[in-house]
């Protein structure tokens, strides 16, 4: 039992809560049962049926209900006499400033996005307030400790790109289930369904047009005089049948792997009747587009059976009509979103139908939908250990108990009988672009890139500012803010139009450019160096930041640098496990997010599409890291020289 005097810094403590969710519920519970009594917390959402299951603080009833709010109630229902003080918005919001993180005494995170807590980082160093920061994905978890000056913040170490895939292993040679559901999700759903302006390297030339010397129909359009039935049907053979053919002319690719077979509706529905075993689902006609179902049409019932490629295909047929006819008005602006149940069935589909081709396994819907949306089951007791590891941090950070702190890792697999590995944090990063002063360098064509390009890709994407300023030396070319004059507006509307070299101050090799965020009090000089050509493939963005290398370590030297990770806005408590310079990567991945309009490269296709989220746990633990199917999850395994290993990598 802890003494008055132990507890008096938890009793005196203001401490800010960012999220409340999964850990956040946890969390909130366990602060609250631990003696602190002024708890400020934060969360933008509200309540899904999703989240009943290990969010429970919440109930059927609150569906809907802002996700602060309700927390609040409920742990206010055992402990009345604590303050708990919610607030229902995003913690970007300009409201919280550094004025109103410097109120407390510590901020504890359980979000669940790289986005938000970059910003959170770098409010907590302007501020100079400790942040405790944590991640679940599955069995695994992590919490660090991140302190101003002393130890690493989190951006310390650079975060890993999103697995991506060779844009032909989708387009032609898939040999994982996984390249079937991202040839189906962002490929044919984008092609059939999306943006007709985005790229999109579907073949789209019929056997017809091929042929004739007119220019090239877009199959995928549909005819004036083709019903739904008939165009999904021409669908269905030009990407399961006429596709493959085309692949299969080119014989140096099947030396080596087995040749696809190309599939056709006639010969796989032929003489089936539509509706099997006559247990079409009548009631299922409805005007609500967001129950619309193929497999209640279908009477399909368990999403976990695997579906025979006569119900694959059948289904594949009925979402592709649905989506037509009962939610015509979607067609040409969706995403593929997991909770969306169509899209899902679509995308399972298709996926299941290109695996029969390729001689891959077929999925069931769950499993299918799991993939699709990166989705790793959340484990509730690993955000109770973690919630309680925060709680641990917090308090020694309350005490200034500075040779305590550790950052600890949850693992799946015990080692040396620990299932919890704890490290003690590293020293800052000095080339940390965020927390020391290091510039950082940007190599892009002066004379072609906007400053709109600089500004979206570098500035917002890749560095996560909200309300940026840029400045070269005393000149202000660009700023956002409500209280700008309207000639300024207009003045940074024509800059951003221009090339940088054009610029009233002119942006050119060897311009040292300071970009700052003001909401996040955060400022880095940026060293412009004018570079004529880019890699499409390798390059996309057309334009290079680097200068951001991973800290030296004791033993290593040099650590490997790696790429920046993107920056995102909605996303989903889900992780793969991914290799990198073999070393481990906890990483919590994101649904995607494609900002309308925005163009994505093949290139770039990966199982979340754009976005990842790291806790960089890369420098702390070797690894041998076992891929199950398709890399979405691994078995962790650390032996005992490893453990060794990561002893000596401590804070000297
Ligand atoms: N920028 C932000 N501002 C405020 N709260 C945020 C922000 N980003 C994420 N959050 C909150 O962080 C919490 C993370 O919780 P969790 O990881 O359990 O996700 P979830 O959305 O509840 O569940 P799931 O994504 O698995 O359906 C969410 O409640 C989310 O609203
Ligand atoms: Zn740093």
């Amino acid at each position: 039992m802890a003494s008055d005097q132990e507890l008096e810094p938890i009793k005196n403590a203001k401490v800010l809560m960012v999220g409340a969710g999964g850990i956040g519920c946890e969390l909130l519970k366990t602060l609250a049962l631990s003696g602190f009594t002024d708890i400020h917390i934060i969360d933008m959402d509200t309540i899904e049926v999703s989240n009943l299951n290990r969010q429970f603080l919440f109930r059927q009833s609150h569906v809907g209900q802002s996700k602060a709010k309700v927390a609040r109630d409920a742990v206010l229902r055992f402990r009345p006499q604590i303050n708990i003080t919610p607030y229902h918005a995003n913690v970007k919001d300009p409201e919280f400033n550094v004025d109103f993180f410097k109120q407390f005494n510590v901020v504890l995170n359980g979000l669940d996005n790289l986005d938000a807590r970059r910003h959170v980082n770098r409010l907590c160093l302007a501020a100079d307030v400790p942040l405790v920061e944590s991640g679940t994905t599955g069995f695994l978890g992590q919490v660090t400790v991140h302190i101003k000056g002393q130890t690493e913040c989190y951006e310390c170490q650079p975060k890993p790109a999103p697995k991506t895939y060779p844009v032909c292993t989708i387009t032609s040679t898939p040999s994982k289930f996984v390249h079937c559901i991202v040839w189906a999700k962002d490929l044919l759903f984008a092609k059939l369904f999306g943006d007709k302006n985005q790229d999109n390297d579907l073949n789209v030339r019929s056997s017809d047009s091929a042929n004739s010397s007119e220019s090239a129909e877009d199959v995928f359009e549909r005819r004036k005089d083709e019903d739904i039935e008939q165009y999904g049907q021409r669908i269905y053979d030009h990407v399961f049948g006429y596709n493959i053919e085309v692949a299969l002319g080119n014989e140096e690719t099947w030396k080596s792997r087995n040749r696809p077979k190309p599939i056709y509706s006639r010969d796989i529905l032929l003489d089936k009747p539509f509706h099997q075993n006559g247990n079409l689902n009548k009631d299922s006609e409805t005007d609500d587009a967001s129950s619309v179902s193929a497999m209640v049409c279908l009477g399909l019932k368990n999403p976990q059976d695997i579906w025979s490629l006569v119900e694959n295909s059948r289904v594949f047929l009925e979402s592709l009509k649905l989506f037509f006819t009962k939610r015509a008005k979607d067609v040409g602006n969706l995403i593929f979103d997991k909770d969306d149940q169509l899209a899902v069935e679509f995308v399972t589909a298709a996926a299941n139908i290109r695996a029969s081709s390729f001689g891959i396994p077929m999925h069931s819907l769950f499993e299918a939908k799991g993939i699709a949306g990166n989705i790793v089951h959340a484990v509730a007791t690993t955000n109770a250990i973690i919630a309680g590891l925060i709680v641990i941090e917090a308090i020694k950070v309350l005490r200034n108990e500075r040779n305590k702190l550790r950052m600890t890792y949850c693992l799946e697999h015990p080692s040396r009988k620990m299932l919890l590995m704890p490290v003690e944090p590293f020293e800052p990063n000095k080339s940390c672009y965020v927390c020391s002063e290091t510039p950082l360098s940007l190599e892009i064509n002066t004379s072609c890139s906007k400053l709109r390009d600089f500004v979206e890709k570098i500035v917002r994407n890749k560095l996560g500012m909200n309300f940026p300023l840029i400045m070269h030396g005393s000149a202000l070319l660009y700023e956002v803010g409500d209280d700008l004059e309207d000639d300024m507006v207009a003045n940074y509307a024509a800059n951003l139009e221009k090339v940088l070299a054009e610029l009233p101050s002119p942006v050119t090799g060897g311009t040292m450019l300071t970009v700052e965020d003001l909401q996040q009090e955060f400022t880095c000089c940026i060293n412009i160096m004018h570079r004529e050509e880019f890699d499409e493939e390798k390059e996309p963005d057309g334009m290079v930041l680097s200068g951001w290398i991973q800290a030296r370590t004791a033993e290593n030297g040099e650590r490997s640098a790696v790429t920046n990770g993107e920056s995102t806005s909605k996303s989903s408590n889900t992780a793969v496990l991914e290799e990198e310079n073999d070393e481990i990567e906890i990483i919590t991945t994101e649904v995607s997010v494609i900002p309308s309009g925005a163009k994505r490269k093949l290139a770039e296709i990966s199982v979340d599409s754009n976005s990842v989220n790291s806790l960089a746990a890369s420098d702390l633990v070797s690894k041998k890291s076992l891929d199950h199917g398709d890399g979405n999850n691994a078995v962790v395994m650390i032996d005992d020289e490893e453990l060794e290993g990561i002893k000596k990598k401590r804070l000297r």
